[in-house]
């Protein structure tokens, strides 16, 4: 998709500041600090929109990314924080939960991992939890400019077998420096969000 119009709709903290549109919507989820405003921003062209930290867990809220009229990309706040309070942790666990368990417009979730290590427990339960409730997931190994081309194959298998991911589930390893990637993401989302051109 050609991205020409975006726009940050909305920070939701609860489910009455969602969308009201209707469009499709694709979640982004993953640790803290694992490359998800970078990805948002590549896949939109934009330098910053989606903002970009050293400072784990400085996104808060879901963010609504509309895009071309036609769907949002849901920043979710990254698991797995070491500066928020257990308290502060719970409630936005609980944010996150309902809105993946009962958003209708859900069309999938990318699920993000670190490609240059094994998938974390945090990852393993997430991408286990995704499954359970079968909501179609994209898993995408971030930051591959960092790692040598001569290992990626190896750290593909690495995130497999490590989030026991079954042979249908895509993976793809993706780069925010280099763009590597970026079209097969969109493949996958344009394939999961139906009826866009
Ligand atoms: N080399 C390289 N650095 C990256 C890549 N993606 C993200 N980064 C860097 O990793 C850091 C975190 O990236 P963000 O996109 O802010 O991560 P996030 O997942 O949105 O983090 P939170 O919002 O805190 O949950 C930033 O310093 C980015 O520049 C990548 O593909 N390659
Ligand atoms: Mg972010």
């Amino acid at each position: 998709m050609e991205v020409h119009e975006v726009e940050i709709v909305m920070s939701a903290v609860s489910e009455t500041q969602y969308p009201t549109t209707g469009y499709p919507e694709i979640g982004l989820v993953g640790r803290s600090n694992v490359g998800k405003s970078s990805l948002t921003n590549v896949l939109i062209n934009r330098k910053s929109l989606a903002r970009t930290s050293s400072q784990p867990g400085k996104t808060r809220t879901l963010n609504f990314y509309e895009v071309e009229h036609q769907l949002y990309f849901v920043d979710v706040p990254g698991y797995g924080y070491a500066k928020v309070s257990k308290k502060e942790r719970e409630k936005f666990g609980v944010m996150i939960e309902h809105y993946m368990t009962t958003r209708e417009q859900l069309r999938g979730v990318v699920q993000l991992v670190d490609s240059r290590h094994a998938p974390s427990a945090d990852d393993v339960s997430m991408h286990e939890w995704l499954r359970y409730y079968d909501i179609p997931v994209l898993v995408v190994g971030t930051k591959v400019d960092k790692i040598k081309p001569g290992v990626r194959n190896k750290a593909e298998s690495l995130i497999r077998k490590t989030l026991n991911m079954d042979g249908e589930t895509e993976l793809v390893l993706f780069s925010a420096e280099t763009k590597m990637g970026k079209d097969k993401v969109w493949d996958w989302i344009e394939s999961h969000i139906g009826g866009v051109e």
